[in-house]
């Protein structure tokens, strides 16, 4: 009998199977029922595994080229919908400047539905085509356009995390709430995306920072986020600037602010983190949160270095976040390349200090992506009973970079994060779909 929704992959598959373990399986498998990875091993193994699933001889065989990789899809822990229109513009500004100049004027055009569809499709469809399987978004203040990209997601088939942003304080009247509508629009948000129904999409409470909402604000918020056990973001310690307002503003650290509301729980993140003290680093670690590490935006409005190594020796889980539209381009492998530049830095300044290395910024942008969202029981590697989120990638394409000789898998995946884009990401699969 052949299984309803079988596929079966044949080829070089590589995933993370923790921080410093990858697999690579030169002619391996794996076969897919439904949404879900029922085995994976080496092709030699292939009819035992089919005779043990009784699958038979029907299901459909994907067999990659020597110049193809099979590995799990991306997850972005980062990114602000709304201001994808503003990718590349005003990297001449800071922070604090940026947002007050760019990018609360972007956003507060969002009650504009029309415009909300136009961009929240196109950039849906970015994201799959750089692989992004699964996306951590900020959307906007206003429920009706962040609806719209509830909507966009379930409609393109990607995996999300979705949040109506909260702020109430800090930035121009024409684009702030007040507290008590702020908290029952975004309640109203969270049902919406529940009558979904979606397996794949999710919300997640999304105050903007401390600078754009006050304690009792977060409380109110976090307090939300428990009775409906739901995942939350923020921003934390991105520019020296807004750290040193938050302490004039709260009289205590960032993360202390954040913990004194309740916000730190094992399913928050963080983006950025580039300042904590070690005071925060021990609490963020004791609490069991996050930080999305966004190297593009850190660098684009200068606003500092992360040291992820550190991060690690806290104990801190990391993923990777392409913060569109301070970083540049929804692209995940371009974010893997550019933490490995920034990462290499620390090095000439920090005696005995190790780079990460390919392997581990493979691993931020997929399992540790999904460990830093809670997510690594359903993605982040091919485990049997995970969910297949995956790429086919190929380093031999007609657009791309030449391929002048054969290389081995671990060849290909580096040649893939040091110089390929979204021309070598040839299919993407979430949940078992095919969205690419
Ligand atoms: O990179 C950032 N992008 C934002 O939109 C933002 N808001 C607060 N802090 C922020 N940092
Ligand atoms: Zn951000």
């Amino acid at each position: 009998m052949a299984a309803l929704n079988a596929q079966i992959f044949i080829g070089n598959i590589i995933h993370s199977k923790s921080r410093d373990e990858l697999e690579v399986l030169e002619n391996g498998y794996i076969i897919v029922v439904g949404s879900k990875i029922l085995a994976i091993g080496l092709e030699p193994t292939l009819n035992d595994a089919k005779a043990r699933l009784s699958l038979g001889n029907k299901a459909p065989v994907t067999t990659l080229s020597k110049s193809q990789l099979l590995i799990p899809g991306f997850v972005d822990t980062h990114l602000h919908a709304p201001q994808y229109p503003n990718c590349g513009l005003g990297y001449d500004k800071h922070l604090m400047d940026w947002l007050n100049t760019y990018t609360y004027p972007l956003e507060s055009k969002y009650s504009d539905l029309e415009l909300s569809r136009r961009v929240f499709k196109a950039l849906v469809k970015k994201t799959l085509d750089y692989g992004t399987t699964t996306a951590c978004y900020f959307g906007t203040l206003f429920n009706e356009s962040c609806n719209i990209l509830v909507d966009t997601v379930v409609d393109q088939g990607q995996r999300a995390l979705i949040g109506k942003v909260n702020m109430t304080k800090g930035a121009p009247d024409n684009y702030l709430e007040i507290p008590v509508k702020s908290l029952e629009n975004t309640r109203e948000f969270v049902k919406y995306v529940q009558s979904k129904k979606s397996n794949l999409v999710k919300p997640i409470i999304t105050p903007r920072f401390a600078l754009s909402v006050d304690l009792d604000m977060m409380k109110e918020l976090s307090l939300l986020a428990k009775c409906e056990n739901l995942h939350l973001q923020t921003h934390i310690s991105e520019n020296k600037e807004e750290v040193e307002l938050v302490q004039e503003q709260y009289g205590m650290h960032y993360a202390n602010v954040y913990d004194e509301a309740n916000l730190l729980t094992q399913k928050t993140i963080l983006a950025h983190g580039i300042y904590l003290v070690e005071d925060e680093l021990k609490l963020i670690a004791r609490r069991g949160t996050s930080i999305a590490h966004c190297p593009d935006s850190n660098l684009c409005l200068k606003s500092g270095a992360c040291n992820v190594r550190q991060l690690w020796d806290y104990g801190i889980s990391v993923g990777l976040g392409t913060d569109i539209s301070g970083g540049t381009l929804p692209s995940v492998v371009t974010i893997m390349r550019l933490c490995l530049y920034s990462s290499i830095h620390f090095s000439f300044h920090i005696k005995n200090y190790q780079p990460l290395n390919y392997e581990e910024v493979f691993y931020l942008g997929t399992l540790g992506g999904a460990e830093a969202l809670s997510l690594q029981k359903e993605i982040g590697n091919f485990e049997v009973n995970k969910d297949f989120d995956a790429l086919i990638i190929d380093l031999d394409t007609e657009t791309g970079l030449d391929y002048l000789l054969p290389c081995t898998p671990r060849e290909l995946l580096q040649k893939f994060i040091y110089c390929g884009d979204d021309r070598n990401i040839i299919n993407v699969y979430v949940a078992g779909r095919l969205v690419k």
